[in-house]
């Protein structure tokens, strides 16, 4: 056996940033190496952050991003860390045509490398694309077809990236084959509600396959729609967990891990899936045990409601800091939708730099303006209120508009307002609708739907209350105020466009309407087949035109954190023409 100390980089990355990136690669070597480590890794496509999307069809972007790991192998080796072999992810290119996939030569790759010793010593491309939900990576990369193993201090590592360890056969039969007594993965594995026991079970399943001990390591952040959880997590070679990550936190873990010793006699070749194993030794030498020896923890984990609210926090936080502003606009309504958008802003951005703005029609009730100035009082946020009446009485004047085109203009007023506010004082909108309205296209276009970000786009309505209690629950156990007024929760929403106006005049329940949207448009199921699981077919077809008719408004919605495994993004592209109709 030889004993190995390994530190899982668990951080963020920019997409774009290559610069500052390498910093953090950087930064966090030295942490590593100063916790003695012999082997230090960092997420899948840590350099470039993660996904670039079509910015890898970009020859200058992908030359840059070879680049920056050239130099960042030498300012390793300048920084005294160059005996330790650091893991990366980057962008690369393949140098020869790969007519196989229709690519010429220079195609590009997700590719990953070992530096050491001021050089970058073995790179490799992911052999296993992931080609659904929001992933298109046939669309950019050419699979690798080697199976890199590298031998520190006597063990031999084998290396993956991400969905390698997700589809069956390829590096993980092929680690086992090579013998490898570690199977290193880098990660960034977007957030999903649930994905974390998927991914527990992936990687002790893979781990078992593989027949050696299985670090799976991840990214934490946002990007857009996605945020990565992070969750790190370490298995012996039966599966038994041996140290898992924290949730959504940035670090390192450092631990011992005894392995086997590298065979006298290695094998080479080409194994399982048509991998052709690629070797290098970094340091042949086993070293002593540390001391004293580092064991890994198991982080506890959040409650499922927690998650959600915490991945719902991080995307806010990523997407207003990587887009360089400090400040939200949110229109406040008094209802459930903009209070907890206003408070997870709040917590992602500091109460300080979240600005609400009431604006009240003709039709606006009095607790509409009261729980906005209530929700303004628990949280802390900034609020000023904004008649629209002059505005609204401007255009009716000039345009005599009746039924739902004067209806929709309180909309479109409150939302041009927010513009120009945004315009004026340099804070982001954020559009406050849900996942159900944004199916059925409960929302006026260029109205409510206005914004830069909408937090909750992937949150269906009736999980908008929970969240909403759970946000309030755990305030009021941590000795805070919670920060929703208890009538945002408990009233009928309503839209407050006409006189006595309610959700239920136009929607169904939101408890029936719900149930059929996670079969429609979660898990893509068929009006004969919804029916059959008993509900009213009427409803069901209401609901399904509602949801097709709605297309064009989705598509002109702003990007918005995903939580579920299909959200309103990139994972559900649908025709905005189309003469389909389940219904
Ligand atoms: N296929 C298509 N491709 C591109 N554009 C298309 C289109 N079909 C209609 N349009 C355009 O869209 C317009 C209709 O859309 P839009 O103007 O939004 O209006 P519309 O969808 O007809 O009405 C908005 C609905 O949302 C409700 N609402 C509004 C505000 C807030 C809330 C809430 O509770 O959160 C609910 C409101 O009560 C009403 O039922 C048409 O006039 C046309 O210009
Ligand atoms: N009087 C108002 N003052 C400020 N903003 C408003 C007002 N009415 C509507 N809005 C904005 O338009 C969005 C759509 O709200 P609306 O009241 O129509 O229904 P909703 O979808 O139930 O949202 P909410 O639960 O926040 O009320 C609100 O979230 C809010 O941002
Ligand atoms: N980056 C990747 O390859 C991610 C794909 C993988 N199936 C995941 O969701 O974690």
């Amino acid at each position: 056996m030889a004993q190995l100390r390994l530190a899982l980089n668990q951080i963020d990355s920019t997409v774009g940033d290559l610069e500052g990136n390498a910093e953090s690669v950087l930064r966090w070597t030295r942490h590593s190496v100063e916790q003695g480590a012999h082997l230090v890794a960092f997420p899948e496509m840590m350099l470039t952050g993660y996904p670039v999307e079509d910015l890898a069809l970009r020859a200058s972007f992908v030359e840059a991003s070879r680049a920056s790991l050239r130099s960042l192998a030498g300012r390793l080796a300048e920084e005294g860390f160059g005996e330790v072999p650091v893991v990366v992810g980057y962008l690369d290119r393949c140098e020869q045509a790969q007519p196989r996939y229709g690519q010429p030569a220079g195609a590009p790759q997700n590719a990953a490398a070992v530096l050491h010793r001021g050089e970058v010593v073995l790179t490799f491309a992911k052999h296993h694309l992931p080609n659904y939900g929001v992933f298109d990576e046939f669309r950019y990369f050419v699979p690798g077809d080697t199976m890199p193993v590298i031998r520190v201090h006597g063990v031999d590592v084998a290396l993956a990236i991400c969905e390698d360890l997700w589809q069956d056969g390829g590096r993980v039969p092929a680690a086992r084959s090579a013998g490898a007594g570690l199977l290193l993965s880098i990660n960034a594995s977007p957030y999903e509600r649930d994905k974390d026991d998927t991914r527990l079970d992936l990687v002790r399943k893979r781990a078992q396959e593989a027949g050696c001990t299985t670090a799976y390591l991840a990214m934490i952040g946002g990007q857009d729609e996605l945020v990565f959880d992070g969750d790190s997590i370490v298995v012996d070679r039966d599966g038994g967990v041996i140290a898992r990550a924290p949730q959504f936190e940035q670090g390192c873990v450092v631990l011992d891990l005894d392995l086997p010793a590298a065979a006298a006699e290695p094998v080479t070749g080409v194994v399982d899936d048509g991998l052709r194993i690629e070797r290098r030794v970094v340091s042949a030498e086993p070293l002593a045990p540390y001391e004293p020896e580092v064991t890994g923890s198991e982080a506890p984990r959040l409650e499922d409601d927690e998650e959600i609210y915490t991945a719902l926090v991080v995307g806010l936080r990523a997407y207003a800091a990587k887009n360089g502003f400090r400040s939200v606009l949110i229109g406040l309504s008094g209802g459930i939708d903009s209070a907890l958008t206003a408070a997870l802003a709040c917590d992602a951005l500091g109460a300080e730099n979240v600005y609400g703005i009431s604006m009240p029609s003709r039709y606006s009730s009095e607790h509409s303006k009261d729980d906005a100035a209530e929700l303004a009082v628990r949280t802390g946020l900034h609020l000023r209120s904004v008649p629209i009446g002059p505005m609204f009485d401007a255009y009716m004047e000039s345009l005599g508009l009746t039924g739902l085109a004067e209806e929709n203009l309180q909309s479109r007023l409150r939302g041009t307002l927010l513009m120009a506010v945004s315009n004026q004082e340099g804070h982001i909108v954020l559009a406050p609708g849900n996942k159900s309205e944004l199916a059925v296209g409960y929302s006026t276009l260029y109205g409510d739907s206005v914004g830069a970000y909408g937090p909750i786009k992937d949150v269906y309505k009736t999980y908008v209350f929970r969240l909403a209690k759970w946000r309030n629950r755990a305030a009021a156990e941590r000795g805070h105020t919670p920060p929703i007024p208890e009538s945002s929760i408990t009233k009928p929403p309503s839209a407050e466009l006409r006189p006595g106006q309610v959700d239920t005049d136009s929607l169904p329940d939101y408890d029936v309407l719900d149930r059929v949207l996670k079969r429609y448009v979660d898990r893509d199921l068929g009006a004969a087949e919804i029916i059959a699981e008993g509900f009213d077919a009427a409803t069901v077809h209401r609901i399904l035109a509602m949801t097709d008719r709605a297309e064009y408004k989705r598509r002109q919605y702003p990007p918005g954190t995903k939580i579920s495994p299909k959200g309103f993004g990139k994972d559900r592209r649908l025709p905005i023409t189309s003469a389909w109709r389940e219904s």
